[in-house]
């Protein structure tokens, strides 16, 4: 059920014109400057832009092609947006049936499932003046699962709320992703969530496509490394197979090597992805008797220059995974390093997005 599609569409002065493969599920992250065109896209997909010229397939499905152009309604589509807006007057259960009433796609079933998978329950009969926002956006998440979708479409749902807001409903959107086997275009600026939720980006820059890859491959890419809030950076996801209580460090299994992390309630078989600054890993030839509690074994696969002429981006790979190190050219030349050396990496400190 892969994602075909392809658009044109001008807009003034703004001309969009994409051409895209998508993974048939997880989420594809849409990240581009603001006006590059990301929110225009989400709305040829939803049938909602008259003027564009195009193709869109979902597996053998066709909704637009020269021939076809599906009324939106028609679409099997979930939109949930920045704000809910939801009917004031409404309670939430009357919400969310008003919304699958007017779907030929949604069922009492898919609403049932959509009320458990965003943990609604409670706020049934409440109105919508008595949710927090981060409630309000769960029930608006909620509100596009009932409708049973084929592709779920995010534009920028979580920049209204504050961070603890963020941080409340980001386990919902890992639980969508996880329970779901649909495709999600996801629009944001934010680069937590995109190193928190991501599994493929889609770099976008004046209404076109930079580049569509993996969150790894996006990540690592040695001649034009995705930045996320200005940063090189690496994102693993792995399960954590140790606790050490004493120190408070749990331990996630890398290739055949262990991650130690701070224990954030962790428990042994979580999945989790931490993020890894290329700033915040060192090289060295051998072990020393240094403080850093990650020395993983690499070999260096390419060498980059740095936005510095001082500096240099180094891509180890250590199994499947690629490092992104920054380093100083001086460091390099002292310890004798190049393509194919064997390496260690220091690595100084994580973010967990678990
Ligand atoms: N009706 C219109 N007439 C002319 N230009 C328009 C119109 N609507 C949008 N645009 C332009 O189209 C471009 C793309 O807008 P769009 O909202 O898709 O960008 P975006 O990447 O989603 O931005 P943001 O992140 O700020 O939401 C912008 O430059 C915008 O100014």
């Amino acid at each position: 059920m892969i994602v075909k599609l392809g658009y044109k569409l001008s807009k003034g002065r703004f001309n969009l014109n994409v051409e895209l493969e998508l993974p048939e599920t997880g989420i594809s992250v849409l990240y581009g400057h603001s006006g590059c065109g990301k929110t225009t896209l989400l709305r040829c997909v939803a049938g909602l832009e008259k003027e564009a010229d195009g193709h869109f397939s979902i597996g053998n499905e066709v909704w637009d092609n020269p021939k076809t152009k599906l009324k939106p309604h028609k679409r099997a589509i979930g939109y949930v947006f920045q704000e809910p807006s939801l009917f004031s007057h409404l309670s939430v259960k009357d919400n969310l049936d008003y919304g699958i009433k007017r779907s030929i796609h949604a069922s009492k079933e898919s609403l049932n499932e959509a009320i458990s998978v965003l943990g609604i329950e409670h706020l049934l009969d409440q109105k919508p003046e008595a949710l927090s926002g981060g409630e309000a956006q769960r029930v608006g998440i909620a509100r596009a699962l009932a409708l049973n979708p084929k592709i779920l479409l995010f534009d920028e749902p979580l920049a209204s709320l504050d961070d603890n807001r963020k941080r409340e409903i980001l386990p919902y959107l890992k639980r969508v992703k996880r329970q779901l086997s649909i495709p999600m275009l996801y629009v944001t600026h934010a680069a937590p969530e995109v190193a928190m939720l991501a599994d493929h980006v889609v770099v976008m820059n004046e209404g076109r496509v930079v580049s569509s890859d993996s969150l790894a491959a996006s990540l690592s890419n040695e001649s034009s490394p995705l930045k996320l809030n200005g940063e090189i950076s690496t994102v693993l996801t792995g399960q954590v197979t140790e606790i050490d209580k004493h120190w408070h460090l749990a331990c996630l299994s890398i290739y055949d090597q262990k991650l130690w992390l701070p224990d954030a309630k962790l428990s042994i078989g979580d999945e989790v992805r931490v993020q890894i600054l290329s700033k915040d890993i060192g090289l060295a030839n051998s072990a020393g008797d240094a403080s850093f509690q990650n020395v993983l074994k690499a070999e260096i696969v390419a060498i980059n220059e740095g936005e510095h002429p001082s500096q240099a981006i180094v891509k180890a790979a250590a199994g499947e995974h690629a490092f992104m190190v920054m380093v100083t050219k001086r460091a390099l030349a002292n310890l004798a390093l190049g393509v194919g050396s064997q390496v260690l990496l220091q690595v100084k400190s994580v973010a967990i997005h678990s």
